[in-house]
C-alpha cells in the first residue's frame, strides 16, 4: 500500500529567522516550502499547491493581505487555505484577516506549540475538504469522474476551447454486448471488467487536460482538450486495441469471444454553429452508428464542425 504523501506547507515571510524556526517546526510532518517575499509565495502557491499557506502580513514589495487576494482571484489558488502569521495584534487586524478570507490568524510573537496545533488542526480540515470533493466528484466503481463532474469539466473545456479558438474532441465508449455479459457472468464479474476497461481508458488520457469519466453504466466519456481529429481518433482506436488485448473472456457476445468496446467520437474544430449540447447528441449519434455497424469499431464525424 502507498504511504499518503506528506502534506504540503508553504511558510511565507520576509524574516530569515521566522521562515527558519517555522520550517523546523513543521518539518517532521509536512513538506515545507519558503518564500521570501509576495511575489515568491504566488509562484510557489501556483507551482506547488500546497494544503496551506502560512503567510506574514508585513512584507516589503507586497503585502500578505495582497498576497491572499491575488490568490484568490486565481481559480488555480483560490481553495488553498491561509493562515496569517502577523506582528499586528490588535483585534481589528485580525478580524480583517479573517473577512478576507484567511482561516486563522497567529499574532507575532508566536509560541511554537500553539502554531503546530492550529497548523494540524486546519490540515485536518483539508483533507475532509479533500475527500468530501472526491465523494462528489469520482464514480466509486471505476475510480473514474463521475458524470458530475463530467458535466462541470466539459462546460468548462467548451469554453476554454471557444476562447482559445482550440479544437476539442469527444469519445464516448460503450462496452458490447454487456448485458450478456452480466447474464452470461453475474453482475460483479461485470463490475470487475469494467473497472478494467476503465482503467485501460484512464491509461490513455495522459495529458494534464484530458478526462475520462463514467457517462452513464458501462458508457465512458473521454474529453480530449486541444486534440484535432486525426489525434483523437488515433488515441480512441489504441484504446480500443488495448481492451481487446486485455483479452477478458466474453463467451457471450455477439462480436468475439473477448470482451470489446465500440465508440462514437465527434470533434469540434470552428466554434460558431454548434453548441455543446449538440455536439454530445452527435457523439451519441456516432456511438449508435458503430454499434448499428456491428460493434467493435470507432465511428468518428467527418467533416469537423
Ligand atoms: N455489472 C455492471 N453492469 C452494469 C453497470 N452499469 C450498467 N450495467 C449493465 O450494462 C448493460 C447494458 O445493456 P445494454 O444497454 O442493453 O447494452 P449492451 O448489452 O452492452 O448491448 P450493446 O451496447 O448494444 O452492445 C445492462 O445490462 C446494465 O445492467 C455496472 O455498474 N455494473
Amino acid at each position: 500500500m502507498n504511504l499518503p504523501a506528506m502534506q504540503k506547507v508553504l511558510v511565507a515571510d520576509d524574516d530569515g529567522i521566522n521562515r527558519e524556526v517555522l520550517a523546523e517546526l513543521l518539518k517532521p510532518e509536512y513538506t515545507v516550502l519558503l518564500a521570501k517575499n509576495g511575489a515568491q509565495a504566488l509562484e510557489r502557491a501556483a507551482r506547488h499547491l500546497p494544503d496551506l499557506i502560512l503567510l506574514d502580513v508585513i512584507m516589503p514589495d507586497m503585502d500578505g493581505y495582497e498576497v491572499l487576494r491575488r490568490l484568490r482571484a486565481d481559480p488555480l489558488t483560490e481553495h488553498i487555505s491561509v493562515i496569517f502569521i502577523s506582528g499586528l495584534d490588535r483585534p481589528e487586524d485580525e478580524a480583517n484577516g479573517l473577512n478576507m478570507g484567511a482561516s486563522d490568524y497567529i499574532a507575532k510573537p508566536f509560541n511554537a506549540t500553539v502554531v503546530t496545533a492550529r497548523v494540524a488542526l486546519h490540515l485536518q480540515v483539508v483533507r475532509q475538504r479533500r475527500m468530501l470533493e472526491r465523494l462528489a466528484n469520482v464514480d466509486g466503481l471505476t475510480e473514474l469522474a463521475n458524470r458530475r463532474r463530467f458535466d462541470e469539466v466539459y462546460a468548462a473545456e467548451w469554453k476554454r476551447a471557444q476562447g482559445e479558438r482550440r479544437p476539442l474532441s469527444l469519445a464516448l465508449l460503450d462496452i458490447d454486448c454487456f448485458k450478456q455479459y452480466n447474464d452470461h457472468y453475474g453482475h460483479p464479474a461485470g463490475d470487475r471488467v469494467l473497472r478494467s476497461v476503465a482503467r485501460t481508458v484512464a491509461s490513455f488520457m495522459r495529458r494534464p487536460a484530458d478526462l475520462a469519466a463514467r457517462y452513464g453504466g458501462e458508457e465512458l466519456a473521454l474529453l480530449m482538450p486541444d486534440t484535432d481529429a486525426v489525434q483523437a481518433q488515433y488515441l480512441v482506436d489504441c484504446v480500443c486495441r488495448a481492451i481487446e488485448q486485455l483479452a477478458l473472456a466474453h463467451g457471450a457476445s455477439l462480436v468475439k469471444p473477448v470482451l470489446t468496446v465500440s465508440v462514437g467520437g465527434a470533434t469540434i474544430a470552428e466554434f460558431g454553429g454548434e453548441s455543446a449540447t449538440e455536439l454530445l447528441d452527435a457523439v451519441d449519434n456516432q456511438l449508435y452508428r458503430a454499434k448499428h455497424a456491428g460493434r467493435n469499431r470507432v465511428e468518428w464525424r467527418q467533416g469537423g464542425k
